[in-house]
């Protein structure tokens, strides 16, 4: 007797299983391909994980519904890649390999009919009987405007099975875009400025071979010009049949560097990022999975597609915190890459001012090869830096008279000024100066941060908001003021005190809208002066040449914050806010207001020498334990209430618990309630990472098979960014 044929499937559900199936005949199955399958009184869409799988037995399997290709949506190496990232962040497989597809296929539709297919006539084939009169009319619409796009013609009336006519009968092919083949995609570049001699030095290290694993962290100081150095490296080693991945933090802060791509490059770029349409998401994912040599500028989830010619992959900003996913299948991006690339046999390439403590620490150790790009490019000089103690000086909505004047300076000397706040709204609180009332979020352990514009009072944790009242809730005195700085007083206040001089916030209330970004931007690179106050944003690889201040408000939030990563992150914002400040011909300078002028990281942030900052900061981790010398995971919990999620905790602990590990906690978070959920914690460190591994699945399976509360929430986050 022949076994039976068997395929088992993952679902797009948060279960640590597969299903098994029977395959009918003649249906034949390759791992990665779609499949609609019964799931009790459900069709869903599945993907082929193995076949060919002994069944349990004494078990009736169902048999697959149909496939809905007869290709793989995933190929080998993505499949591989999403169950090695599976298992290392203990994410059920399902939900790992369903984040590769675009959402379009995730819901079953079908791949090819939604794909924006281009099309031009072919000199060939047997022109349609003369009465088949729309037919021509097709043939004569695409002869008219080649490139023209499937959904452009049914637009115009023309309908899906005329066009595959006219393709069957060999009259019609798919093209590229606009009647551009393959052969002209490359063709509309614009070569960029020489390579000074720093750079062209640090382009010879750069690995040659791209069809080989290697890494390598391109050490770069801010304005050193790594943008062009990916440019000059994909244009000289990229052959014209790869794909390359560019990982970005987020596309719609820099068009600027979008716009250098797409001059070098033409056609062949292609973008990706959360806030595309499903069309246009389906429409790259096809390009990538059918092998066409595009470059593609992406965000994190990028780096999951199912490329089939991978070559290179550049993170740019390594050290970025958005490369972390925060939720669900919690990866890093970064991380990610680095395997995408060993799995591929490419070079990765991690980019930054200011590398992350684990980029740095794996250069050192001699894992990733180091080079450094320590000086600007072009005129550009590094700015000066310089500590204002602002203990017992009088303040203007934060802002010292030094620093005040050295904006005037700036504006008068037609130049423009950026002031970094790391506060969004007007006042982080509202208080009564008669009765001491502070107004707090109901449903969250914070206070509500007043949004003057919109006279509205919003918590930043949660979606909670309520007009702003004139009057203390509590005893109804009108002595109930905003206390603290937020972009939004800054901004007023520097209008005031420069009438004739626009000032401009980025953030993200002011950026909200559609296109607002790009408008805030272009009014910057218009070189006129003006002042911009701004958040974190403003940090992020901006170039503008004519800033040639840079102004922060207060830098002592990472000096004494209980996560173990924030002096990393506050040394790096500071560095890249830094780094905006001289880009151009101008010089630039660049005032830190602290009250811990003396804190000896300000002092050594003030020399502008990251690798010694990196350096001090790797061996208070070697000594405190942390990573990256020791791998570290945490268990989250959140339920209606805290012992709930203490007990849960508790339980997880005495499951972990043995030799090779280092359990602290479990603490309540440090917002212990957040959205009227209690939140707590449970760190969990191992000398060995594999050891780590194996206990955090052990307790991830005995965890499933517990009945919990369905409103007792866990989850494990393996290489955490934020352990508050
Ligand atoms: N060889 C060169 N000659 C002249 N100008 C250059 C050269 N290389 C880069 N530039 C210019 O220098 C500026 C900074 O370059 P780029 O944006 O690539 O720097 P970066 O290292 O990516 O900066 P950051 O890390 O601060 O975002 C840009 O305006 C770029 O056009
Ligand atoms: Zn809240």
């Amino acid at each position: 007797m022949t076994r039976p044929r068997t395929a088992r499937i993952a679902l797009n559900r948060p279960l640590r299983r597969l299903f098994d199936y029977l395959v009918p005949e003649p249906m034949t199955l390759t791992p990665g391909q779609r499949v609609k399958v019964p799931f009790g009184h459900q069709t869903l869409t599945g993907l082929v994980a193995e076949i060919g799988v002994e069944p349990p037995s004494g078990i009736n399997l169902k048999p697959v519904q149909s496939a809905l290709e007869d290709w793989p949506a995933l190929p080998e190496s993505t499949c591989k890649l999403l169950s090695w990232a599976s298992d290392y962040y203990q994410h059920p497989l399902g939900e790992c390999l369903f984040t590769a597809l675009p959402p379009a296929l995730r819901r079953g539709r079908s791949a090819e009919a939604k794909a924006d297919q281009h099309w031009q006539t072919k000199d060939s084939g047997e022109l349609p009987p003369a009465n088949a009169h729309r037919q021509l009319a097709l043939l004569t619409a695409i002869k008219n405007a080649p490139g023209i796009t499937s959904s452009e013609l049914t637009k115009a009336g023309f309908s899906r099975p005329q066009i595959r006519a006219l393709k069957n009968k060999g009259l019609i092919t798919e093209c590229q875009d606009r009647g551009r083949t393959d052969a002209d995609s490359n063709q509309n570049s614009t070569p960029g400025p020489q390579l000074s001699e720093a750079q062209r030095t640090a382009a010879e290290s750069l690995p040659a071979d791209t069809g080989r694993f290697s890494a390598t962290l391109l050490y770069g100081i801010t304005g050193s010009g790594k943008t062009e150095l990916y440019l000059h490296y994909l244009k000289t080693h990229l052959h014209r049949q790869d794909q390359a991945l560019v990982l970005v933090p987020e596309i719609n802060l820099t068009p600027q560097t979008l716009a250098r791509f797409q001059r070098y490059f033409g056609q062949r770029i292609a973008i990706w990022h959360s806030a595309l349409t499903d069309s246009q998401r389906l429409d790259t994912w096809l390009k990538i999975r059918n092998g066409e040599p595009v470059i593609l500028i992406g965000t994190r989830s990028a780096v999951l597609l199912p490329f089939t010619r991978l070559r290179t992959v550049i993170v740019d900003e390594e050290h970025d915190s958005s490369y972390k996913q925060g939720e669900g299948f919690r990866y890093s991006g970064r991380d990610i890459a680095v395997y995408r690339a060993h799995l591929n046999h490419c070079p990765v390439i991690l980019g930054s001012a200011t590398p992350s403590l684990e980029s740095w620490h794996n250069a050192q150790q001699g894992k990733y090869r180091l080079i450094r790009l320590e000086q600007r490019a072009g005129n550009a000089r590094p700015p000066s830096m310089e500590l204002l103690d602002i203990r017992s000086r009088p303040l203007e909505s934060g802002l010292s008279r030094p620093a005040l004047s050295a904006i005037a300076e700036a504006l008068d000397k037609g130049e423009q000024a950026l002031v970094f706040i790391n506060r969004r709204g007007f006042a982080p609180v509202m208080m009564c100066f008669d009765c001491g009332h502070m107004e707090e979020c109901p449903r969250c352990d914070t206070r509500l941060t007043y949004h003057r514009r919109d006279r509205a009072m919003r918590c930043h944790h949660c979606d909670f908001q309520m007009a702003a009242s004139h009057a203390c809730p509590a005893c109804k005195s009108d002595n109930f003021k905003p206390v603290g700085q937020g972009t939004e007083r800054t901004e007023e206040t520097l209008a005031g005190l420069f009438p004739d001089t626009p000032v401009i916030r980025v953030d993200r209330d002011s950026t909200q809208r559609k296109g607002s970004i790009q408008g805030i931007l272009s009014q910057v690179n218009s070189g006129a002066p003006c002042i911009l106050v701004g958040t974190q944003m403003l940090a992020k690889g901006h170039d503008f040449p004519n800033v040639t201040l840079a102004t922060v408000v207060n830098a002592d939030g990472g000096l004494f914050s209980v996560d173990f990563r924030a002096p990393e992150q506050m040394v790096q914002t500071l560095l890249q806010v830094s780094g905006r400040a001289g880009r151009g011909d101008k010089p630039g300078k660049v005032l830190i207001q602290t009250c811990h002028s003396d804190h000896p990281l300000l002092q050594a942030l003030c020399r502008g020498d990251y690798p010694t900052l990196a350096n001090q900061l790797l061996a208070e981790r070697r000594a405190g334990e942390l990573p990256p010398f020791r791998a570290m995971a945490i268990f989250r919990v959140d339920a209606n209430t805290m012992q709930e999620s203490l007990q849960l905790l508790d339980s997880i602990r005495s499951l972990i618990q043995g030799p090779g590990v280092e359990i602290w906690g479990p603490i309540p978070a440090v917002i212990a309630r957040k959205a009227d959920r209690h939140r707590a914690q449970l760190v969990v460190c191992s000398d060995s990472r594999k050891h780590l591994n194996r206990l955090l699945t052990q307790t991830c399976q005995q965890l499933d098979i517990r009945k919990l509360p369905a409103s007792v929430k866990w989850a494990v986050d393996v290489d955490p960014q934020e352990t508050g």
